[in-house]
C-alpha cells in the first residue's frame, strides 16, 4: 500500500512551494529596483550635468568617472545638445554685442589695436571720465566669432595674472601692454609705474624703461619689495587721511564730486615666480590690496600666488591637463575671470619693442613738457578772495606737481613749516607766493600773518603801511611786520612771547569751553574771533646765535609754540639758506619732530629726511614739497612760477579793498627809529613824569620810560661815550619828563653841563622846558650841589610824601663831578640820589663810562638801587656788569640801540630802539634811516 508522506515531508515541499513563490516574488522585486536605480542615476547624472554645468561637470574628475557610464551615454547626449542649442543661439549675434559693450567701456588708447599705436602722450585729463575697462586681446567661444576681451583696472579691479614656464613671455607681454594702455590713455603724469621684479633688477617690461627718464617708471630693488609696499602702503594712508577729507570714500568719488583729482594713480607691477611671498610681506601685499583702488593704487601681479580681497580679476595662461609643457607649438589657452571658463582668449599680438619704446619715449617727452608748464600764480588764485574759512586748516596752492596743483597745507596733521634752500634758489619767492595765497584765500578773522626777516632784506616790507603815506593799501591779514632785524634777536624773542600769550589764552578759552583744539573752540564759539595765525620767520637761525639768555629763551619759547601751536591754530613757517640754521634744529628734536611739512629748494641740504636727497637733484624753480616729515615716499616735485611784485601786490589791494577796517600792523624796522613824540603821546597821562628813553622791543611797540615817581632811587642815569648820542638822549627824556609833570609851572629844572660838548644842547634844552630854568655852569657845580643837599634835608624835616615842587637836576658829563667834589660833594651827590626823589628831586644825569658811576654809587654812603634806572648805549654788555650787581651780561652795542634797565620793573636789562629826537635819528645810526 502507498505510503502516506509524512507529515514532515509535507511541510518541507509546502516550505519549497514557499520558497520558489518568494523566489519569483523576490526576482521581479529585484528587477525593479535595478530599472528603478539606473532611471535615479541618470536623472541624478542629468541633475549634475545641468547643475555643474556641462563642460565643469566633465572636467571633474569625480563626476567624469561616474558620467563615462555607457549607460548614461543618453544623458549625456540630451544635455550636451541642449548646451550646443544654447551656445549656438548665443554665437548668433552675441559676440556682436559684447564687442559694442567692450568698445564702448574701452575708449581711446583703453581700447584701440595695438597695430595702431603711434608714438604721441596721451591727453586725456585724469578729472574726466576714467575708462571701465582695458583691452587685452580677443576671446572666441568653441571657435565662433570673435570678440574683444577687457579686464577693470584704474578705479576699478586688480589683475593677478598667472602663467606656465611656457606662457610666462605672452603673459609679460601682455601685462606691459595693458600697463602701456593706461599710461598711453591719459596726459603723461597722470599715472605712475613702479615695477618690482623677484628675479632681477632690470628686466621685467623692457619696453616701458624710457618712461625712467622723467620718474613715470620706478624700477624697484628685487630685494626691497617691503619698501616697496611700505610706500605704497604709506601713499594709501595719505590718501584716506588727507586728501579724502571731506567724506568721499574714494578718488574716483572725489574727482567726480570736485572735479579735481588731486592725486596721480600708482600702478604697482610685482613680477613674481609662482613661489609664496614671505608671510610679512603676503600680509602687507594683502593690506594694499584692501586699500588700493579707493586711494588710486593698482596692484597688477604676475606669477604672485596670493589671495588678495575682492575687487580682483584675472588671467589665467595655464596649460590644460595633459599638455606638454614644453611643447611651444601648442597654443596656449588664456581664460579670464571677466569672461568665464567658456571663452578662449587670445591676448593681443606683442607690439614691437621699437614701436613700444618709441612711444614711451613720447610720453616722456610730453611729461617733461608737461612738468615744465608753468602755471602762472595768478591762476592759482581764487577767483572769489577771501572766502576761504580755516577751520580745518589752511590750504594754499603755490605751484604744480605734473600739471596737478600742488597744495602747501597748514593743519593738525602738519602744523608747522621748515623751508629751505641755498641763496637764489627762490626761497623769498616761495614765501610771497605763500603768503600772498593765504592772503587771497582768507580774510583777516581766518588768518593773521606775522613775518619776520632776519635778513638784511626788506622782503616784507611792501605788506607793512607806507612810512612815508605814498600808498594807501596794506596787507590787512599781517599783524605784525619785522624789516631789517638783521641783529636784532629779541624782535624773534618779542614774537615767540607774543605767539606764547596768545596760545596761552586760547588754551584757556579751549579749557572753560571743553575744547580741546581750535576748531571744537570755533564750533563751541561762533562768536569769538579765532583766526589761524602763521608766523614766518626768514632766516631764522639767528635765533640760535650766541649762547646767552637771548638764544636760550628763543629756543624755549620755540619748543613751546612748536609743540602746542598744533592744537591752538597757530603755525610756524622757519625758513634758513644756511645749513647751520638747520642743524641747530636737528639737535633740537622736540621742536624739530614738529616740523611736519618740509619744503626743500633745489639743492637744500638737511631739510628732508636724513636719507633722502631728492633735493639735490631738483631742477630750477622746483622744490619738493613733503607733508610727512620729509621721508621720501611723501616727496612732491613741484614746479614753482615766480610771484612777481606786481601779482602779489594786486592780491594785497585787493585785500585791502574788502578788508579796509583792519588795525595797523605792528611794524618792527630795524633800521628806521621810532618817533619820540609819537611813542610820548602814548604814555599814560596819570599825573607821573615819565623820562622816555626810546621804544621796547615787544610787539605793541611800547614806550620805554623810567617813571619819576617819589620813590626810592628814581633817578635816570644814561651811560654812553657818544655825547652825539647820549645828550640827544638825555635831552628827549627829560623834555619828556617836562612835558608830564604835574605841576609844570611850579617846576624848577637845572641843566649843569659839566661837559663842554653838551653846552650847546643844554642851551637848546632850556626854552623848551616849563617853569623855572637855570643852568648852572662847571664853576658854580659844587656849590649846588651842597645847596641842594641842604634842600632834600629841609623838605625831608618837613615832612616827605608828596607836596613838593618838582625839582629837576639834569647833569651833562656826570663823571666830571668827581674831580670837582670834595668829600663832603660827593657825598652831598650821593645824598641828593638817595632821599631826593623822595621829596620831588630828581637826577637825571650823563655819564660817558659806568666806571665812574659806580664809583659814585659804592657803599656805604650809596648804593648802586640809588639810580634805580639806567639807558646804556655804545657800551660793551660786560662794562655794566658792575651796575647790576655782578650778574653776566653778553651784549655787542649796535647803533640806535640801547639796554635800559629800570630796577622797578625788570629784573634784567632790556633792549630798546633810540628814537629818532633821542639818539637813534639819522645822524647817529649808521647807515639809519630809510
Ligand atoms: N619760480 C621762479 N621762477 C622764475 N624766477 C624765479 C623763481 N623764483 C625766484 N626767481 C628769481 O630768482 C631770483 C632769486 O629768487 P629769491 O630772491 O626768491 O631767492 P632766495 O633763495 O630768496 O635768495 P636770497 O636768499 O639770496 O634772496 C629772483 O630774481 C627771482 O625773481
Amino acid at each position: 500500500m502507498a505510503r502516506r508522506p509524512n507529515r514532515r515531508e509535507r511541510i518541507r515541499s509546502a516550505f519549497d512551494g514557499f520558497h520558489r513563490a518568494a523566489s519569483r516574488a523576490l526576482g521581479a522585486a529585484e528587477g525593479r529596483r535595478d530599472r528603478a536605480a539606473a532611471r535615479h542615476a541618470e536623472v541624478m547624472a542629468e541633475l549634475w550635468l545641468r547643475e555643474t554645468g556641462h563642460d565643469a561637470a566633465r572636467r571633474d574628475p569625480g563626476l567624469a568617472r561616474v558620467l563615462g557610464n555607457p549607460r548614461l551615454a543618453g544623458v549625456l547626449a540630451r544635455v550636451a545638445e541642449d548646451r550646443a542649442h544654447v551656445f549656438d543661439r548665443w554665437q548668433g549675434d552675441s559676440p556682436q554685442t559684447l564687442s559694442e559693450i567692450v568698445a564702448d567701456a574701452t575708449p581711446g588708447a583703453a581700447g584701440d589695436a595695438p597695430a595702431d599705436w603711434r608714438p604721441v602722450a596721451g591727453a586725456v585729463e585724469p578729472t574726466g571720465p576714467v575708462p571701465e575697462m582695458w583691452v587685452l586681446g580677443t576671446g572666441s567661444v568653441e571657435g565662433g566669432a570673435p570678440f574683444r576681451v577687457a579686464v577693470p583696472l584704474l578705479d576699478g579691479a586688480h589683475l593677478q595674472v598667472v602663467s606656465t614656464p611656457r606662457s610666462r613671455d605672452r603673459a609679460e607681454a601682455m601685462v606691459e601692454q595693458l600697463v602701456l594702455r593706461t599710461v598711453r590713455y591719459f596726459r603723461p603724469g597722470a599715472v605712475n609705474v613702479h615695477v618690482w621684479d623677484v628675479g632681477q633688477l632690470a628686466g621685467a617690461l623692457p619696453g616701458l624703461y624710457p618712461l625712467t627718464r622723467t620718474g613715470l617708471l620706478t624700477v624697484h630693488d628685487p630685494t626691497r619689495l617691503g619698501r616697496l609696499l611700505d610706500q605704497l602702503a604709506d601713499r594709501i594712508r595719505r590718501v584716506q587721511t588727507r586728501v579724502l577729507a571731506d567724506g568721499a570714500t574714494s578718488l574716483r568719488e572725489l574727482a567726480d564730486r570736485t572735479g579735481e583729482r588731486p592725486e596721480a594713480w600708482l600702478v604697482a607691477v610685482l613680477v613674481g615666480n609662482g613661489r609664496e611671498l614671505p608671510e610679512a610681506e603676503l600680509r602687507q601685499l594683502q593690506r594694499v590690496a584692501r586699500g588700493g583702488v579707493a586711494a588710486g593704487v593698482q596692484l597688477v601681479l604676475l606669477d604672485v600666488p596670493a589671495a588678495l580681497p575682492r575687487p580682483v580679476e584675472t588671467v589665467d595662461f595655464g596649460d590644460p591637463p595633459g599638455v606638454d609643457p614644453a611643447d611651444d607649438r601648442l597654443p596656449v589657452p588664456v581664460r579670464t575671470s571677466v569672461t568665464g571658463p567658456h571663452v578662449l582668449v587670445e591676448p593681443d599680438p606683442p607690439v614691437p619693442a621699437d614701436d613700444v619704446t618709441a612711444v614711451c619715449e613720447a610720453i616722456a617727452a610730453g611729461h617733461e613738457q608737461w612738468r615744465g608748464r608753468l602755471g602762472a600764480f595768478k591762476d592759482m588764485l581764487p577767483r572769489r578772495r577771501g572766502e576761504g574759512r580755516s577751520h580745518d586748516g589752511l590750504k594754499v596752492v603755490v605751484g604744480h606737481e605734473d600739471g596737478i596743483p600742488a597744495e602747501l597745507s597748514l593743519d593738525d596733521h602738519s602744523p608747522h613749516a621748515l623751508v629751505g634752500g641755498p641763496s637764489g634758489s627762490g626761497k623769498t619767492n616761495l614765501l610771497l607766493a605763500w603768503i600772498a595765497g593765504l592772503a587771497a584765500h582768507y580774510g583777516p578773522d581766518e588768518v593773521e600773518l606775522y613775518l619776520l626777516d632776519f635778513k638784511e632784506g626788506v622782503s616784507f616790507t611792501p605788506f607793512a603801511p607806507d612810512p612815508d603815506g605814498h600808498r594807501a593799501d596794506r596787507l590787512p591779514q599781517a599783524r605784525l611786520i619785522g624789516v631789517n632785524i638783521n641783529t636784532d634777536r629779541e624782535f624773534g624773542l618779542a614774537l615767540l612771547r607774543h605767539l606764547s600769550e596768545v596760545m596761552r589764552s586760547r588754551a584757556e578759552a579751549a579749557r572753560r569751553h571743553g575744547a580741546t583744539k581750535l576748531a571744537e573752540l570755533r564750533v563751541e564759539r561762533p562768536d569769538l574771533r579765532l583766526p589761524r595765525i602763521v608766523a614766518v620767520i626768514d632766516e631764522f637761525q639767528f635765533l640760535f646765535t650766541g649762547r646767552d639768555a637771548v638764544s636760550a629763551e628763543a629756543t624755549a619759547l620755540l619748543e613751546d609754540v612748536a609743540r602746542r601751536g598744533r592744537s591752538q591754530g597757530v603755525h610756524l613757517v622757519l625758513a634758513s639758506q644756511d645749513v647751520s640754521g638747520i642743524d641747530a634744529l636737528w639737535g633740537r628734536s622736540a621742536i624739530f619732530e614738529q616740523f611736519v611739512l618740509r619744503i626743500a629748494l633745489p639743492r637744500a641740504r638737511r631739510i628732508l629726511a636724513q636719507d633722502n636727497e631728492a633735493a639735490l637733484a631738483l631742477p630750477r624753480w622746483h622744490a619738493i614739497v613733503n607733508h610727512d616729515s620729509g621721508v621720501a615716499h611723501g616727496n612732491h616735485v613741484v614746479r614753482l612760477p615766480e610771484a612777481g611784485g606786481p601779482v602779489v601786490r594786486d592780491v594785497q589791494v585787493t585785500a585791502f579793498t574788502d578788508f579796509p577796517d583792519t588795525p595797523e600792523p605792528v611794524v618792527f624796522d630795524g633800521a628806521r627809529a621810532p618817533s619820540h613824540d609819537a611813542l610820548a603821546a602814548r604814555l599814560p597821562a596819570d599825573g607821573v613824569p615819565r623820562a622816555l628813553v626810546g621804544q621796547f622791543v615787544d610787539v605793541h611797540g611800547s614806550p620805554a620810560a623810567a617813571e619819576l615817581s617819589d620813590g626810592p632811587g628814581r633817578n635816570l642815569g644814561v651811560i654812553g661815550p657818544d655825547a652825539r648820542v647820549a645828550v640827544p638822549l638825555l635831552c628827549s627824556a627829560v623834555r619828556a619828563v617836562a612835558a608830564s609833570l604835574p605841576d609844570p609851572a611850579g617846576a624848577q629844572i637845572l641843566l649843569v653841563p659839566l661837559a663842554p660838548d653838551a653846552a650847546a644842547a643844554a642851551g637848546a634844552l632850556a626854552p623848551d622846558l616849563p617853569g623855572t630854568v637855570e643852568k648852572v655852569s662847571a664853576d658854580g657845580f659844587a656849590a649846588r650841589v651842597a645847596e641842594l643837599a641842604a634842600t632834600v634835608r629841609a623838605r625831608a624835616a618837613s615832612g616827605g610824601g608828596g607836596g613838593h615842587a618838582s625839582l629837576l637836576v639834569v647833569v651833562f658829563g656826570a663823571d666830571a663831578a668827581e674831580s670837582m667834589l670834595d668829600r663832603t660833594g660827593t657825598e652831598d651827590l650821593r645824598a641828593l640820589l638817595r632821599h631826593g626823589p623822595g621829596v620831588g628831586v630828581h637826577v637825571l644825569g650823563w655819564w660817558q663810562g659806568a666806571q665812574r658811576l659806580k664809583t659814585l654809587l659804592a657803599p656805604p654812603g650809596a648804593a648802586i638801587d640809588d639810580l634805580g634806572a639806567w639807558v646804556a648805549t655804545g657800551v660793551q654788555g660786560t662794562d655794566l656788569v658792575p651796575l647790576l650787581g655782578g650778574q653776566p651780561l653778553d651784549w655787542t652795542p649796535t647803533p640806535g640801540r640801547a639796554l635800559f634797565l629800570d630796577r622797578s620793573r625788570h629784573g634784567r636789562p632790556q633792549l630798546v630802539i633810540l628814537t629818532d629826537a633821542g639818539g637813534g635819528g639819522p645822524d647817529t645810526v649808521a647807515g639809519g634811516g630809510v
